[in-house]
């Protein structure tokens, strides 16, 4: 039995959040798997997902959508969570307001019934943005820095491992253990907030 924590990360920062929610799960002794989605050939192979992706004007990166799209069929039949990470918790006023959840994710919600999305506060440097886009975010505020909340990540990650079926869970951490490389705790990644 083996989850997926399947993941689109441009510069890095979801990717941190997938191996952290894959490392929590193995610690309750669940076999879990952080993964780009990408990377996966046959999703066959997973009996439960958690996906999540980085937020791009206000969509998720092109290889997770493409990856719920192609296994739709498999997801509504199997447990599914989303995750999204972005910064417009972080930026808040207006941009919080008018964009609450990627399109996508919208429409999933009815068509695979996740058994939850949750949006975390990413990670954004000057340099990941072009000249036109810094432009756009000073004017709405928005600070550069590492916004993660390790400790919000793991709560959710815990409610995810207490919801999956039984099924799901092994006996111990024997599997868990070996098959998940993710950050540490406490995991803080050296970028601090600014
Ligand atoms: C070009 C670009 C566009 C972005 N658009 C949004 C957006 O529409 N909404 C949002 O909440 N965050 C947006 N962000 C912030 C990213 O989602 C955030 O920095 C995230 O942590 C990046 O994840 P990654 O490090 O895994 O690539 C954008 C970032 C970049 C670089």
């Amino acid at each position: 039995m083996l989850v997926l924590v399947g993941y689109a990360s441009e510069h890095g920062s979801t990717r941190g959040i997938a191996e952290r929610v894959a490392l929590v799960l193995a610690e309750t002794g669940i076999a879990a798997e952080a993964r780009p989605v990408a990377d996966v050939g046959d999703a066959g192979v997973y009996d439960a997902f958690v996906l999540g992706s980085a937020v791009h004007a206000n969509a998720w990166l092109p290889d997770a959508s493409r990856f719920v799209e192609r296994n739709r069929a498999l997801l509504a039949e199997r447990p599914v969570w989303l995750f999204s990470v972005g910064l417009a918790r972080v930026v808040g006023g207006w941009f919080e307001a008018h964009a609450p959840e990627p399109r996508e994710v919208s429409r999933w919600r009815e068509e695979l019934l996740p058994r939850g999305h949750r949006t975390f506060a990413g990670a954004l440097l000057k340099e990941h943005l072009p000249g036109a886009g810094r432009l756009a975010y000073r004017m709405m505020h928005g600070r550069y820095g590492d916004f993660r909340n390790w400790p919000e990540i793991d709560d959710w990650a815990q409610d995810v491992a207490r919801s999956l079926p039984a099924g799901i869970r092994t006996t111990g951490t024997r599997t868990a253990g070996a098959r998940t490389a993710g950050p540490a705790r406490p995991a803080d990644h050296g970028r601090r907030a600014s």
